[in-house]
């Protein structure tokens, strides 16, 4: 299973560099950057979201016609998102789809590799850095072949906590998006900062730049392969009341240990979205 897993590994490596190449390419071009919407007005979409989820799709079943897909655009033409045992890529073929609609300079291809619904490996290639990040469970993480490694502060009051605003504008959602940020400002911290993709946030967990992440209303293409890559480079996952996490439950805390981890969730204004596979949360 070694050599067959390190064969599918490279060649979502090989996929998500030829994607990222599309989307740079589609940077340059108005036409493919023209914006529709899906779950609310400021929830994006663009052909080039679409195409490159379809190129990976295709790509991958050339080599390996018996895996199943959880893909961010096929779910929202109506596909089901259902994790099964079986060998499952979960891609999000533009993470930061906000940002790549504006030039904004960090936009992620997302590849996470699920079999027995754990997730094996993840690749997020962020694209406009030309940033390969990669990590296979058991075997470390690296950016561009150089291992990674959380920070080892320990102090939240020392720490940079990441976080995004989603796509829900709704009152009451915005109200504990905010009531989370204020308390962990509070706190205080050095700073909050957020790159405008999970993958992306996920990968600055992993490198040691920002000491946390955490989201409510991310979806599993979002976090699946920055997951491991937080896990492979020493850190921590958890739900935002502080049990396991659940890639579904559309919450998430990445963070550099525990000590921060736990910190953090003290002072999330926790809510439940609607869970990726539609069971109740
Ligand atoms: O750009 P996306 O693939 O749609 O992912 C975004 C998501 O839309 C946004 O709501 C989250 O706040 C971001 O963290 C995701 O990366
Ligand atoms: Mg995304
Ligand atoms: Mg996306």
């Amino acid at each position: 299973m070694d050599d067959v897993l390190q064969n599918i590994m490279d060649h979502a490596v090989a996929v998500a560099r030829e994607a990222g190449q599309v989307v740079r390419e589609a940077l340059c071009d108005e036409k493919q950057r023209d914006v529709m919407t899906k779950s609310s007005t400021v929830d994006l979409v663009t052909q080039t979201d679409q195409r490159v989820e379809h190129l990976i799709i295709q790509s991958v079943k050339k080599k390996f016609p018996t895996h199943r897909f959880i893909g961010e655009e096929s779910v929202a033409a109506g596909e089901a998102c259902v994790l099964t045992d079986d060998p499952t890529w979960i891609i999000d073929p533009i993470d930061g789809t906000t940002n790549f609609v504006h030039s904004f300079p960090f936009v992620a291809v997302s590849i996470g590799f699920s079999v027995d619904k754990k997730i094996q490996f993840g690749v997020v290639y962020s694209c406009l850095e030309d940033k390969m990040f990669t990590a296979r469970r058991g075997k470390g993480a690296f950016c561009n072949g150089e291992p990674l490694q959380v920070s080892d502060q320990e102090d939240v009051r020392r720490s940079i906590i990441a976080t995004e605003f989603g796509s829900n504008r709704e009152t009451e959602t915005v109200e504990k998006i905010f009531s989370s940020l204020r308390n962990i400002l509070n706190i205080p911290v050095h700073g909050v900062r957020g790159a405008g993709t999970a993958a992306v946030n996920m990968c600055l967990v992993a490198s040691g730049c920002v000491e946390a992440y955490y989201e409510v209303g991310v979806h599993v293409w979002d976090v699946a392969a920055g997951s491991v890559i937080v896990e492979e480079a020493g850190g921590v996952l958890m739900d935002v009341e502080g049990g396991p996490v659940d890639l579904m439950s559309r919450r998430i805390v990445a963070a550099n240990n525990g000590t921060v981890a736990h910190r953090i969730v003290k002072e999330i204004d926790a809510f439940s979205p609607t869970r990726d596979d539609g069971r109740d949360q």
